[in-house]
């Protein structure tokens, strides 16, 4: 039962921290439907569907406050930033005409009634998220409302896949549309840096929060990006921006400006293209603060690192060996004609990703979802029959299947989240296995019965900077000092945790970070503080691989507690 993880990463033990110096028009088509086929299934958007890739810590690690837009884009190094300083005063004097205005009952000839969103990027949007607009559900323009309406709730704050189940509330989404807004939503977020340079570039001043996003939507479309080709040609994309902008109050007056803004992009693209290239953040889609510190920790790969981050992920799959062996279900997956090939003990890589209920056996509990990275944790914990096991921030319960499929032991699966823990119940239920669950914080005691544990697995809070392909909105939503406080957060809950572990037992420390602060420093702090005594474990696994070393960028550090 407890061999030692084959797959083949490369890891990175502990990174530097010296800093270096350092795509056609085509004819228009205005009944462009939207394509669902370009909807992107190994995307997290269907969470219940996806249960074990990895995800980004819930607002309970996270720091209280939520970042506003403006700070979230970089103050001092947006595109926006060489008229914001003008703007201060212009947008002081705007808002005390608009107030003025608003005293005073005026027409609107040309938007429908409705409340306006701010004319600023700084200011909370105000956005009729209940809007129904009068478009087909499975037109283009449809998912590029969608998805802009989701592209606001980021840029103030929300994560995507939130944003984007209050769009799929609307009765008037279908399954179909959900796959084409999520699709569009997801590109969106990958090359936002860039969109954001090119309005820049092209609009005397920041459009309105929707009509901003409804720009965000459209451009990648028009566009190659780092995971391919343009997905629709570049006039119809246009005009069905223009007929989404026209159905929505809150971007009906701009819609001119949306045309408008779009053709210049068509005529002039490589002129445009070339020119916001020069900014860091339209070269990389990420913000500055972010690309600092690839460059920091990795001066050697951060541009592999930054890239792979841009990729949209594989479809790993873990094969649960209490039902089947890989082989037989590689024979399944030939069967059902789809091609896929092992890269791991127990890991399966689909050639072209499908959506989580079409993996056959998936409801059956023969395969779970997991990344490549992810399925190393369980093997290195090196679970043996009769253990009694602590999975201490363990949903949505990868992890916990994990080790219950490798061996016959007692797991307390722990995570502070109580909505989260019922998904590792439900995760536990597909797959046929059982554990003890438990709502609450792993840097307390009070849940603790006082009997200690053989094997911790600490898969602590953190950024989530490793699996931001899988979810393109983190980069958006974090900040810098977001990494610190995460990591006193899992600083706390490892030296708790060590108090719980038996004598020769093993804790192993895993995060889903890029950021050695979050990482490798914190493992080393965290030995010389308990006197734990390191052994044999990857460290850094940086994605930076090409197919054969294709996962997320997580990190694990293994200690023996010593007697
Ligand atoms: C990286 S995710 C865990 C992923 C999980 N191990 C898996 O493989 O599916 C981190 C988890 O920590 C939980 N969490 C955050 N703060 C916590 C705390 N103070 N105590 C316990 N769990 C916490 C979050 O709710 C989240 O589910």
């Amino acid at each position: 039962m407890n061999k030692r993880p084959t797959l083949s990463l490369k890891s990175k033990p502990a990174p530097a921290v010296k800093k270096p110096a350092p795509r056609k028009p085509a004819a228009a088509n205005t009944a462009a439907p939207a394509r669902p086929a370009v909807a992107n299934t190994a995307e997290p958007a269907r969470p219940a569907a996806a249960p074990a890739a990895r995800e980004p810590a819930k607002p309970a690690a996270k720091p209280a406050r939520r970042p506003e837009p403006a700070e979230q884009f970089g103050a001092g190094a947006s595109p926006w930033d060489a008229t914001r300083a003008k703007g201060a005063q212009r947008r002081a004097e705007q808002r005390a005409a608009e107030q003025r205005a608003a005293d005073q009952p005026r027409p609107r000839p040309e938007a429908p009634p409705g409340p306006r969103a701010s004319h600023h990027r700084d200011l909370k949007p105000r956005l009729q998220t209940e809007f129904q607009a009068e478009l087909k559900a499975d037109s283009l323009a449809f998912a590029l409302l969608g998805a802009a309406t989701a592209v606001v709730q980021v840029r103030s704050g929300m994560a995507l896949p939130a944003a984007l189940a209050g769009v799929f509330a609307n009765p008037a989404v279908t399954p179909q549309a959900r796959g084409a807004i999520q699709d569009v939503a997801y590109r969106a977020m990958r090359q936002l840096g860039r969109s954001d340079a090119l309005v820049a570039a092209m609009a005397p001043k920041a459009p309105d929060p929707l009509v901003g996003a409804l720009l965000a939507v459209a451009l990648p479309l028009m566009q190659a990006g780092d995971d391919g080709p343009a997905p629709y040609e570049a006039f119809t994309v246009v005009d069905q921006a223009v007929t989404a902008a026209g159905a929505h109050p809150d971007t009906a007056r701009a819609k001119g400006m949306v045309n408008a803004l779009l053709r210049r992009f068509l005529r002039e693209r490589d002129a445009l293209l070339a020119d916001v290239m020069q900014q860091p953040q339209a070269r990389w889609n990420y913000p500055q603060w972010w690309i600092d510190a690839a460059i920091t920790a990795y001066p050697q790969e951060w541009e592999q690192v930054l890239a792979a981050g841009n990729q949209a992920p594989p479809l790993t799959l873990r094969v649960n060996t209490r039902k089947g062996t890989v082989e037989a279900y590689l024979a399944m997956l030939a069967e059902a004609g789809i091609g896929a090939r092992r890269i791991g003990e127990h890991a399966v890589r689909l050639d072209k990703p499908v959506g989580v209920h079409l993996i056959p056996g998936f409801d059956a509990g023969l395969v779970s979802v997991q990344d490549a990275a992810a399925q190393l944790a369980a093997q290195l914990l090196d679970v043996q029959d009769g253990m009694r096991v602590l999975d201490a921030c363990a949903a949505p319960g990868g992890k916990t299947g994990h080790i219950l499929e490798l061996a016959d032991v007692d797991v307390t699966a722990l995570d502070a989240d109580a909505q989260r823990l019922s998904r590792v119940r439900e995760n536990l239920e597909r797959l046929g296995l059982s554990g003890t669950l438990q709502a609450a914080e792993a840097q307390g005691r009070d849940w603790w019965d006082g009997r200690p544990f053989d094997r911790i697995l600490a898969d602590v809070p953190c950024t989530a900077s490793g699996i931001v392909r899988r979810h393109p909105d983190i980069r958006w939503l974090r900040r810098k000092g977001d990494t610190l406080q995460l990591a006193t957060l899992s600083g706390q809950i490892l030296d708790n945790l060590w108090q719980m572990l038996q004598p020769n037992g093993k804790l192993l420390f895993v995060t889903c970070s890029l950021w050695p602060q979050e990482s490798e420093a914190q493992a080393a702090a965290f030995a010389v503080r308990n006197r734990a005594t390191r052994l044999d474990a990857p460290g850094q696994l940086l994605p930076v691989g090409g197919a054969e070393q294709d996962h997320d960028g997580l990190f694990y550090a293994l200690f023996r507690k010593d007697e």
